[in-house]
């Protein structure tokens, strides 16, 4: 589905990494992992597609990866949210299905927020807010997840939910990429341990 080979990027006149290389075929996961500031998050948004490669080469092969644009390639969650505080949870869903498709309902059923559905996002707490961002994973189905820390703030049982979640995109041939400091469900996840860069020590 997606073969990296040798990337490397610059951040502010320094290398953040280079010479990675991996393969992440349908169903696989791989789990990025290192100090902080090793990197992760920059290579999830190079990736992504939202900072620019120093070096190296994404190459893409599938009918569903090539199909238009990123959008229909990929979802990217980052750290923060991204959430409309005035709109009600299920205000902020409908917001997304209209850019990529999918049905609201069974999203947020996936992630446990029905209950709260007429609540303002503003109101919600840490955990909910960050279960609000994971149900836009289970709108419309994409080959790649990009997640950066997809777990902070969740309580044992949402870490299951969201543990089905990424069993059931693997299951139908998706593919994940995740950056954590802390054990995700993903089984049989491979690990990319990015090293700090020397400069990043000083
Ligand atoms: N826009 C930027 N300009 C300059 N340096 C940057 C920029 N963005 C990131 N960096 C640097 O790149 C390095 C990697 O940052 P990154 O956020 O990718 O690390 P990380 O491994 O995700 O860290 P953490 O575990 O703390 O989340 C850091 O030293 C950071 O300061």
């Amino acid at each position: 589905m997606l073969e990296a080979n040798a990337l490397a990027v610059e951040r502010g006149g320094r290398v953040v990494f280079a010479g990675l290389s991996f393969n992440l075929e349908a169903g696989q996961a791989l789990v990025l992992t290192g100090a902080n500031g090793a990197g992760k998050s920059t290579l999830l948004r190079a990736l992504a597609g939202l900072v620019p490669l120093a070096e190296g080469s994404l190459r893409w092969s599938g009918a569903a990866a090539l199909a238009e644009g990123p959008e229909s390639r990929l979802r990217y969650l980052a750290h923060a949210e991204a959430l409309k505080p005035g709109l009600s949870v299920v205000e902020n869903l409908r917001f997304w299905a209209r850019c990529w498709g999918g049905a609201v309902e069974p999203a947020l059923e996936a992630v446990d927020l029905a209950p709260l559905a007429g609540l303002p996002a503003r109101l919600l707490s840490a955990g909910q807010r960050r279960r609000l961002a994971l149900a836009r994973l289970a709108l419309a189905p994409v080959p790649l997840w990009l997640l950066d820390e997809p777990t902070v703030g969740l309580d044992a049982a949402a870490i299951a939910r969201f543990g089905a979640l990424l069993a059931r995109h693997r299951a139908a041939g998706g593919a994940v990429v995740a950056a954590t400091h802390v054990p995700l469900p993903l089984d049989g996840a491979g690990e990319l341990r990015l090293e700090q860069q020397p400069w990043g020590l000083e």
